[in-house]
């Protein structure tokens, strides 16, 4: 395997009681891309990404990441791994201040267990003082300074989702997967969105999946973008090619979706 490929899935197969979610999905992670998983409802999508976090175990297939078979692997080992996740429904402590909100994100790189921590507090405080920094560039890098200290159930929706953004990112994942990172979102907080996502690619290297209904947002940023439809990967290429599939062009005029989803590429 090319040293240069994170993570990789191949002819992925699951089914619940009759029903096929997903039927040959194949695709790698290269670099630092950011990787769009488009399709209509149902399509498939959300099963992808519970099959790399290890919420779903498919019946057949592979999904290796850093070259070792994550199969079978318990969620929070793959997370320990480095593949974090966002979620489609905001999933923060909603009582807690930002700051701890993002701590949380450190827990599995704080290195001892509670007890453990009371008796060795030197080496605890070292660690928590790495953590508190780590956790400070992310404030930074996600301008969320002014919230810092408020609880996050008080903050408007769009900063609450970049701070479940930020904890994801508090995890030092090795690949991050976005679960509809702008649903809900007005246009200014979605363009603040988008330039985070890029600064994430460009600046921090972080390869990313990401699954949006957000065809606008989805073309404008991907480097690459899998179109799936019952199931089973249709079309993968860049924006360009996957929007101008005939396929593709037929799975969403079959959705009947009201908005022209697949729009030009300028
Ligand atoms: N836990 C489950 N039990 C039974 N069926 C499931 C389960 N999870 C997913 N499915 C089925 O698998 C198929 C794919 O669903 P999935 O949620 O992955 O689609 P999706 O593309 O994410 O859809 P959406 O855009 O609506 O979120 C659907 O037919 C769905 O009903």
């Amino acid at each position: 395997m090319s040293e240069d490929i994170i993570c990789s899935v191949k002819d992925v197969e699951l089914s619940f009681a009759g029903v096929k979610a997903l039927r040959g999905v194949s695709f790698d992670i290269q670099g630092h891309e950011l990787f769009a998983i488009i399709g209509p409802n149902g399509a498939g999508k959300t099963s992808i990404f519970n099959v790399l976090s290890g919420v779903y175990r498919p019946q057949a297939g592979d999904v290796r990441f850093d070259g070792t078979s994550i199969l079978g692997e318990r969620p929070h080992r793959i997370a320990a791994r480095g593949l974090a996740r966002t979620f489609q429904n905001i999933e923060l402590f909603e009582n807690l201040n930002v700051v701890d909100n993002l701590m949380l994100g450190r827990h599995h790189h704080l290195g001892y267990s509670w007890p453990w921590a009371v008796a060795w507090l030197g080496r605890a405080q070292r660690s928590e003082i790495a953590n508190r920094r780590r956790v400070e560039e992310i404030i930074d890098f996600l301008e969320i300074e002014g919230y810092r200290e408020l609880p996050v159930g008080m903050l408007p929706y769009g900063v609450q989702k970049r701070i479940e953004l930020g904890r994801a990112l508090a995890m030092e994942p090795r690949l991050l997967l976005l679960d509809e990172p702008v649903a809900g979102m007005n246009g200014e907080e979605t363009e603040d969105m988008a330039r985070f996502i890029l600064d994430i690619r460009d600046e921090l290297k972080i390869p990313m999946i990401l699954v949006e209904h957000d065809m606008g947002l989805v073309m404008d940023l991907a480097d690459r973008v899998m179109a799936m439809d019952f199931g089973t990967p249709i079309a993968l290429g860049t924006p360009a090619e996957v929007q101008s599939h005939p396929d593709v062009i037929r799975a969403y005029l079959g959705a009947g979706d009201e908005d022209p989803v697949i729009e030009e590429v300028s």
